[in-house]
């Protein structure tokens, strides 16, 4: 069954708490954004995962170098998966993916701003990470001309386990799942709608209907 994945870009751990106890009976992954980690550090990190025992906490670290110490900070603080970038070097995605045996939790490599999406996702998968998330930052939705049905239809030829995340909402989640990814990230689609609660469970419903 596909999952969802609520990627909290909010900027306090209050913040952050409030939203997840709302949407938290809806998704399968509560994602702690790189602005929020920074902002509060990995104390959010415990704080969430203390609030959510059953769910996978995701912290969006988007480590580009010294992944083994940097994930082993996130998985000592209570984090299940920690981002790298696909575009470090197969050593810090190597080491990450070392933190994450000794820990018995997972490593996310995020291609965000890699050429080719693709090639990385095949590449890095060998290297032993749970998933690739096929990714449109917030700049590159901004920029004109963005779709994403470039990710869709990445995700379609990728041939390895993936996610996608870049302006999932309700319009589009379902060719996300029909697309192969095995987790669709929604942020904004989330935090920013009136109703976030209705907002994830209508998510939800669109994902196990796909
Ligand atoms: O990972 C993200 C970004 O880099 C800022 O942290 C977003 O959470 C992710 O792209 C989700 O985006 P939207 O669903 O478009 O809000």
């Amino acid at each position: 069954m596909a999952k969802l994945q609520v990627a909290i870009d909010l900027l306090t751990t209050e913040e952050a708490l409030a939203l997840a106890a709302k949407v938290a009976p809806y998704v399968d992954i509560i994602e702690l954004g790189t602005p929020l980690i920074k902002n509060m550090g990995s104390t959010v990190i415990t704080a969430m995962k203390a609030a959510h025992p059953d769910k996978l906490v995701f912290a969006d670290l988007k480590t580009a170098d010294a992944g083994e110490l940097e994930a082993d900070i996130a998985f000592k603080a209570g984090a299940d998966l920690v981002t790298v970038m696909g575009a470090a070097g197969n050593a810090t995605i190597i080491g990450a993916v070392k933190a994450a045996k000794a820990h018995g939790k997972g490593v996310v490599v995020d291609t965000i701003g890699y050429p080719d999406r693709v090639k990385r996702a095949q590449e890095v998968t060998a290297l032993g990470v749970e998933f690739v998330e096929l990714h449109a930052g917030l700049d590159e939705q901004w920029t004109a001309g963005y779709s994403i049905q470039v990710l869709i239809d990445e995700a379609a030829r990728a041939g390895v386990p993936v996610s996608i995340a870049g302006g999932v909402n309700i319009e589009n989640v379902a060719a996300v799942i029909k697309a192969g990814a095995m987790v669709a990230v929604a942020g904004a689609a989330i935090y920013g709608a009136e109703d976030p609660a209705a907002a994830a469970k209508a998510l939800r419903e669109a994902i196990d209907a796909a």
